[in-house]
């Protein structure tokens, strides 16, 4: 089975709810219709009973439950909430209500954060600011967790290299310019994500344009130091190292040469970028060019599965992003 199927069987054994807040594009019911079919999470659809009706156009999302902030007789509750949450960053009741009646991810949010969801999937037409911001003031961080960060998975076709073509590509999303301490956390809660999304067990190359010391510069530095600290925080027998260039991580002939007794070196398949702009532009290159499944931006660190989209993704892009939240989501109850 591939990534994505594996996924899908295991999200159907415990069917999780997941709240969908973008009504206004047909991407969401084309997907909602797949998901109901397939029976791989219960789903939520937040916004205007109306215009739910005009929008969903011929898909049929008759097995969702559609819940109207502007009808709901939860949302008083949510608003309660949302005051008591954020009174001290200025929220007023006022406020409350006019974000939870206007701006349905927000309203997502707070039902994830109420226990009427076990997580939220957004961003086909959305930032992924404004996607994930919400979940950052709402939700927080997981107990013990102070970054949360972002990390695609890529499913490359006939490749051999990482998992059989599997890899996780972080941060490609959140974090911006993160500096040796943030990129060493994102190092390792990335090979947690990559070892409780495919099964299979995490091999942590953090990514450079230097191996092993063959160029000089700080950029080159942070990476260095960056690898010395997740090294240092590492669970035992994790596989994990760098400073690497991108061949030198996936190329076994070329890890060898460059990278030589590294454990890592041309196995690695969680590679670990050591800004935004690399990690975004490098799982576009390889999405667009080698014609790769993306799934993501998927989070990790967040108290509860709330994840990302790209705004050019496709209906069967959110098919597979409601299912791995609701992998993630089954995670929690552990
Ligand atoms: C995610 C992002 C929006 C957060 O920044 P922001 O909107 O400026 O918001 P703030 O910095 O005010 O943070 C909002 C809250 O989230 C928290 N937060 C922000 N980043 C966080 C992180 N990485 N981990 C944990 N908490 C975080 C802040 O502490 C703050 O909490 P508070 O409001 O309770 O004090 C910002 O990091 C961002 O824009 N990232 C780039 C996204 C992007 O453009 N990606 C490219 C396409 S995928
Ligand atoms: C992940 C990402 O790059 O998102 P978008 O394409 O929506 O900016």
């Amino acid at each position: 089975m591939g990534f994505i199927d594996d996924i899908k069987a295991r999200a159907k054994t415990s069917k999780k709810t997941i709240v969908l807040p973008e009504t206004e594009d047909i991407r969401t019911y084309e997907a909602a219709e797949a998901v109901l079919k397939e029976g791989t999470a219960n789903l939520i659809l937040v916004g205007s009973e109306e215009e739910i009706a005009k929008n969903k156009g011929s898909f049929d999302i008759s097995g969702a439950t559609i819940v109207d902030p502007a009808k709901s007789e939860k949302t008083d509750a949510y608003i309660a909430k949302l005051v008591e949450l954020r009174e001290k960053k200025g929220m007023t009741e006022e406020k409350a209500r006019e974000l939870l009646l206007t701006n349905y991810l927000y309203y997502g949010v707070m039902m994830v954060k109420m226990k009427d969801a076990d997580g939220m999937v957004s961003g086909a037409c959305h930032s992924t600011a404004d996607t994930l911001r919400p979940s950052l003031q709402i939700l927080k961080t997981k107990p013990g967790t102070k970054l949360v960060s972002a990390f695609f998975i890529m499913v490359v076709p006939d490749c051999e290299m990482g998992a059989n073509g599997t890899f996780l590509f972080g941060d490609s999303g959140l974090e911006q310019n993160p500096d040796p301490e943030k990129l060493a956390a994102i190092a390792l809660s990335s090979a947690d994500s990559f070892r409780l999304l495919t099964e299979k067990e995490p091999v942590v190359a953090l990514l450079s344009h230097s191996t092993k010391g063959s160029a000089k510069h700080a950029d080159v530095d942070k990476v260095v130091e960056a690898t010395k600290i997740a090294k240092e925080n590492a669970p035992e027998g994790l596989l994990i190292d760098g400073e690497f260039q991108l061949d030198a991580a996936i190329v076994p002939s070329v890890g060898a040469s460059k990278a030589p007794g590294s454990p890592v070196a041309g196995k690695a398949n969680v590679l670990i970028f050591p800004d935004l702009d690399a990690g975004n532009i490098g799982y576009k290159l390889v999405q667009r060019l080698a014609k790769a499944e993306a799934y993501g931006p998927l989070t990790q660190g967040i108290a509860a599965p709330v994840n990302d989209l790209s705004r050019g993704c496709s209906a069967k892009d959110i098919e597979g992003v409601i299912a791995i939240t609701a992998v993630q989501a089954m995670a929690e109850d552990k």
